[in-house]
């Protein structure tokens, strides 16, 4: 392993778990961290999220041989352009973004000279900020890295192994299926979430406070993913339009077959749905990828 200095841009859920993760789990690899919010610099300061909390971004770069861009999608362009002047010619410069093709082009078209290898751990909570992070976030989660063919082999080994020793595992994926791919795993979920939390505070108006009232089980568990961060989803659904328009196509038209089902009274067809998902559900949790989750359980990351 090679790295030895990382620089963490963006000191929220993401870049804050990464120092907490790196203090824990690599104690030999130093962390600089910026962000751009002088509170949150001064809460990760507090919370020693990473080794030095730096004035500017290219303080935090200045001896990197690994960056990484942990804030929303939106901003990577920006922040990017911030440390082309400053950044070490040998640093691999990484990102943790929800989406990555957007991402992949803007970072190479920014720092042309450097390698770069998009990354997305496919772990999270809604929390967001710098008192939201916490070390054990990536253990058995699964980290997507999408390099191109230029990717020289030595730089992707030390990513691999960089997340490795923070508890993920690695699978490598080319940038468009990866946007596919988390639109129907990630995205439209948010987005099916955040609609029908709107939708059930329009009809309060209607219900008189019967909605908010009886919200327990199902609507409840929405309504956890409906409080992620406004900024980050904002930048995902722009960044990932056309995965998700793709995507958001067919689940209309499944959304309009059970709505012809129930109208018709087709109890066939709900029943047969109904249970293909009860077996989805079932072997999620078997592969370990629902209860497996660090966070499950644990006070200080529960919702509300
Ligand atoms: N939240 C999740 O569940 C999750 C999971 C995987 C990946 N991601 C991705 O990780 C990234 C960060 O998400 P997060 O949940 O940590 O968000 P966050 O809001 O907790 O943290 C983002 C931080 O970036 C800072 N920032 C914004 N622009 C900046 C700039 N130009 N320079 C320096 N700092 C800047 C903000 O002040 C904020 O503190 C996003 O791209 C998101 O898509 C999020
Ligand atoms: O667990 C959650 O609360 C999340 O929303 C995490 C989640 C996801 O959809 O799985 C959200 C966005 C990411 O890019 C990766 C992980």
């Amino acid at each position: 392993m090679l790295v030895r200095n990382v620089a963490i841009i963006g000191l929220g859920l993401l870049g804050g778990s990464i120092g907490l993760a790196v203090a824990e789990f690599l104690p030999g690899i130093s962390t600089r961290g910026y962000d751009a919010d002088p509170q949150t610099r001064d809460r990760a300061q507090a919370r020693q999220l990473v080794g030095m909390v730096c004035d500017s971004a290219s303080e935090a770069v200045a001896n990197a041989d690994l960056v990484i861009f942990c804030v929303p999608v939106g901003a990577i362009p920006a922040a990017a352009a911030e440390i082309a002047e400053h950044l070490p010619a040998d640093a691999i410069i990484s990102d943790v973004g929800s989406s990555k093709q957007t991402v992949g082009e803007a970072l190479r078209a920014a720092l042309p000279h450097h390698v770069v290898i998009p990354a997305h751990p496919v772990a999270g909570t809604e929390r967001s900020g710098p008192d939201a992070g916490f070390a054990t976030l990536f253990q058995h989660r699964w980290c997507i890295l999408t390099p191109d063919g230029n990717t020289p082999d030595q730089a992707l080994a030390d990513v691999r192994s960089f997340w490795e020793s923070l508890g993920a595992r690695i699978e490598i994926m080319d940038a468009r299926h990866h946007d596919l791919v988390l639109a129907v795993t990630s995205h439209i979920p948010h987005l099916i979430a955040y609609t029908i939390v709107g939708t059930a505070s329009d009809l309060e108006e209607v219900t008189r406070g019967e909605v908010i009232k009886y919200s327990a089980g199902g609507f409840r568990d929405f309504t956890r993913i409906a409080a992620s961060d406004p900024t980050m989803w904002r930048d995902v659904f722009l960044h990932n339009r056309g995965a998700v328009l793709e995507m958001l196509g067919r689940f209309t038209e499944d959304l309009t077959a059970m709505q012809r089902a129930i109208r018709s009274a087709d109890g066939d067809a709900l029943f047969d749905l109904f249970s293909r998902t009860r077996d989805i559900r079932r072997s999620i949790i078997e592969m370990g990828q629902d209860d497996a989750r660090p966070d499950f359980g644990r006070a200080d990351h529960q919702d509300g």
